[in-house]
């Protein structure tokens, strides 16, 4: 491990050594590498001192789409995506520290669910593009993450903007993402009872900012929002099948149209005969989750930060503000699904699958995790104008690891 102390020693001679907050400025940048985009997100810190541990002083963000994972063929192409976004992080990080500042990208459920050797080859064409930059390339900066440190790193970054990992605090929040191709639970249990009737594989020790936190945590593969549209029509697992329509009452009847996931082409379209509406899709629904998620009881009466889909399909339907957010309970999201559902002429101009996925996340909330109707969700997108990601997590923990900060 580095002497915390040494980092700015090679660029500055020791007798101005820093007092003064500037100089003890610097950079992190990480890249989220979801299953719909890729974003990068360059984070400014300022460390007072050794000891102190480095305070966050603001963040840079910008995104594409498509992901990566739309240019399983064309690894080359989706790696200029990525040389764009840094760009970015030229501009942003002063010259003198672009050889301290590292880089890293973590890719998560839409690079798991491509073949072996396709994820590979997008991972060593970014991995190229970093070597090219100007920037620090830790090793293994290019990566497939674990699902489980997805959830735990979500987990920190909102715990630690909300000030619940400084100080004597112990009111930890759970949180819930809701990605396109996987879905996170994460959760600091409080209850012995949690810890006993848990799987060992829910059960992860973490070490963050000199604190051990036990969680639960668990991902989902398959089960983000774009992932349960695919298993809803039965075309999971189907990128064989040409041409094949698939069906859904949770669709307008009328639809016919083709959708684009994982760089596979579906066909889809509504029930012209039978049933639509919220009752039938429902039911439709259920067949994805029921059984499928572990339930622990603790959760059914605690309320959760919930961000990604969540927060987008909330801002489509006018629950919540796009920039303040909101808190909701889970019964608004079932209420929401229903109105849209039974009423899909209404709703004509907006996304074809909104019913589908309000009714998915009302089933997968009750359902799947096991929520009451009554259950709170603080619906985030930013707090103090940080992104509420697991990247600035990740950016903790890689510091950590470089010996930047405890
Ligand atoms: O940094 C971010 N800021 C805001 N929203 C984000 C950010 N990162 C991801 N999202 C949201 O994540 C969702 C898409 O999930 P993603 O593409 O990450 O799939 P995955 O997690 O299954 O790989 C969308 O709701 C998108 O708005
Ligand atoms: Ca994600």
């Amino acid at each position: 491990r580095l002497n915390r102390g040494m980092w700015f020693q090679d660029f500055l001679p020791s007798n101005v050594c820093p007092i003064n907050a500037k100089a003890n400025t610097f950079y992190g940048i990480m890249f989220d590498a979801g299953s719909t985009g890729t974003r990068i997100h360059i984070y400014t810190f300022v460390q007072e001192s050794a000891e102190s541990l480095p305070e966050l002083e603001g963040e840079i963000f910008e995104s594409v789409k498509p992901g990566l994972s739309a240019y399983a063929d064309q690894p080359e192409k989706g790696a200029e995506t990525v040389k764009q976004l840094l760009d970015m992080a030229i501009d942003a990080v002063p010259p003198h520290l672009w050889k301290k500042t590292p880089v890293v990208l973590k890719a998560t459920a839409g690079l798991r669910l491509l073949s072996e050797e396709k994820a590979q080859a997008l991972l060593l064409a970014v991995r190229e593009v970093f070597e090219e930059s100007p920037f620090l390339v830790p090793e293994d900066s290019v990566s497939i993450m674990d699902g489980s440190y997805e959830g735990i790193l979500a987990w920190i970054t909102v715990n630690f903007l909300t000030g619940q990992l400084s100080g004597q605090s112990q009111d930890t929040v759970g949180t819930l993402d809701l990605g396109g191709a996987s879905t996170q639970i994460t959760f600091l249990p409080r209850l012995e009872e949690t810890l006993k009737e848990t799987p060992g594989d829910f059960l992860t020790s973490f070490e963050m900012f000199n604190s051990t936190y036990k969680l639960y945590t668990h991902s989902y593969l398959g089960f983000g929002l774009k992932a349960a549209r695919l298993a809803t029509l039965g075309a999971m697992n189907m990128e064989a099948v040409d041409g094949q329509m698939f069906r859904s009452s949770c669709l307008p009847k009328q639809l016919e149209a083709e959708w684009h996931f994982g760089g596979v082409k579906y066909r889809y379209g509504g029930k012209k005969e039978g049933e639509t509406g919220f009752r039938p899709c429902y039911l439709e629904v259920l067949e994805v989750v029921k059984g499928k998620l572990h339930q622990p009881d603790e959760i059914r009466g605690s309320s959760f930060y919930a961000f990604s889909y969540y927060y987008d399909r909330a801002v489509d339907t006018n629950l919540i503000d796009y920039e303040r957010g909101g808190i909701l309970q889970v019964k608004d999201f079932e209420r929401k699904a229903k109105e849209v559902c039974d009423n899909m002429e209404r709703y004509k101009s907006a996304s074809p699958f909104l019913c589908m996925d309000l009714t998915y996340i009302t089933a997968l909330l009750k359902e799947g995790f096991g929520f009451r109707d009554n259950t709170l969700l603080q619906l985030t997108k930013k707090v103090n104008n940080i992104e509420t990601s697991w990247t600035l997590g990740a950016t903790f923990h890689l510091l950590q690891s470089l010996g930047l900060t405890y």
